[in-house]
């Protein structure tokens, strides 16, 4: 796709981005650093370019807890004024944000339209970062996606590869239940969108995208361990069995109905996903 301007260029989703779209431009945190929001506004406003996708954001959910007003700089206020400036440029901005904006309770698949409630630093800057674009008033679309993982950068199904081959036992949480999402399939969904908001004005919001079918931690780390061909076995253990500085949702189920319907993207399955994933390591 040509026109179009890419802020992150390492992480899991711009990786996929840069194989789909080679004549993006990428913007790495050299270019443009998010904890500089004035920085991205300026790189919008000098590029030309037609379309922004912003890639980038500070995902270390753990870490957000200690450093709070980075991640608000980098998760909130930097997409709010990559919006301002797509806005005053005329140009439609496609942002990525996350489950972890819900609380997680109940068991239905959250619809775009229910109450938000982060747990935790991460999903507090995450939300801000959507209701800064919200504010800005041009042409926007927000994709909620969750577990991505993908063969680069750092993600649970890299972490259960190397503990796997390790150990003869993992204990994972099952009370966490949401869709796994493959990095290279958000990445397609974002360069659709892109184009059909740059085609028609009229288009955008926000809209819920994963992977099928539902599972829990402990099941995709368990087909992980299948499909890597490891012995290591994986035991469901309850969240209080595994404290982490960050609280996570208990239901992280996207209802991704909308993306279906408006821009006839539908739920990838993540076993297959996984299986390129798989091999992409091997060779
Ligand atoms: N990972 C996940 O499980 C999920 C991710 N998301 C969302 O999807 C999007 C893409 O995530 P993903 O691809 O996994 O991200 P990664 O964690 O793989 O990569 C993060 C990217 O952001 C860049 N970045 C971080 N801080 C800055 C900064 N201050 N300035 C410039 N660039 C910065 C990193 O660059 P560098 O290499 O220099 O650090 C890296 O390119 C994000 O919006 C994330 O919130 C949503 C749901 C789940
Ligand atoms: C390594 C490990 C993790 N866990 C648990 C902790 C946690 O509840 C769950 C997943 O661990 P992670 O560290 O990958 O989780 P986390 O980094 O919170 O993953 C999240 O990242 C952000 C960026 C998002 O937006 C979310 O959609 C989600 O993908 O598995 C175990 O139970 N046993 C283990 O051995
Ligand atoms: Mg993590």
């Amino acid at each position: 796709m040509t026109g179009l301007l890419v802020f992150g260029r390492t992480g899991q989703v711009a990786t996929e981005l840069a194989r789909l779209a080679p004549d993006a431009r990428f913007l790495d945190r050299a270019s443009a650093d998010l904890a500089d929001p004035e920085t991205c506004a300026r790189a919008i406003r000098d590029s030309g370019c037609d379309a922004v996708i912003n890639a980038a954001a500070y995902t270390a959910v753990d870490r957000a807890e200690s450093e709070p007003d980075l991640a608000r700089a980098v998760n909130g206020d930097a997409p709010a004024a990559m919006a301002r400036a797509a806005a005053a440029a005329g140009i439609p901005l496609v942002h990525i944000s996350t489950d972890y904006v819900f609380d997680g309770s109940g068991t239905a698949p959250w619809r775009e339209t229910d109450a938000t409630g982060p747990l935790g630093v991460y999903g507090a800057t995450k939300l801000a970062g959507e209701q800064g674009i919200a504010a800005a008033g041009g042409q926007w679309a927000v994709l909620r996606t969750s577990w991505v993982f993908s063969a680069h950068g750092a993600n649970f199904v890299k972490t259960m590869l190397r503990l796997g081959s390790e150990r003869e036992e993992l204990r994972v949480v099952a009370d966490q239940h949401g869709g796994p999402t493959p990095a290279a399939e958000i990445a397609a969904a974002c360069l659709t969108m892109a184009r059909v908001m740059r085609d028609d004005r009229g288009r955008g919001g926000i809209y819920h995208f994963s992977g099928a079918p539902d599972t829990s931690w402990a099941g995709f780390a368990g087909e992980i361990m299948a499909q890597a061909g490891l012995s290591c076995r994986v035991t469901d253990i309850a969240t209080s069995q595994y404290p982490t500085p960050a609280r996570r949702p208990a239901n992280s189920r996207l209802d991704c109905a909308a993306l279906q319907r408006d821009f006839g993207l539908a739920r990838p399955d993540w076993r297959a996903g996984l299986a390129k994933v798989l091999q992409e390591l091997k060779t």
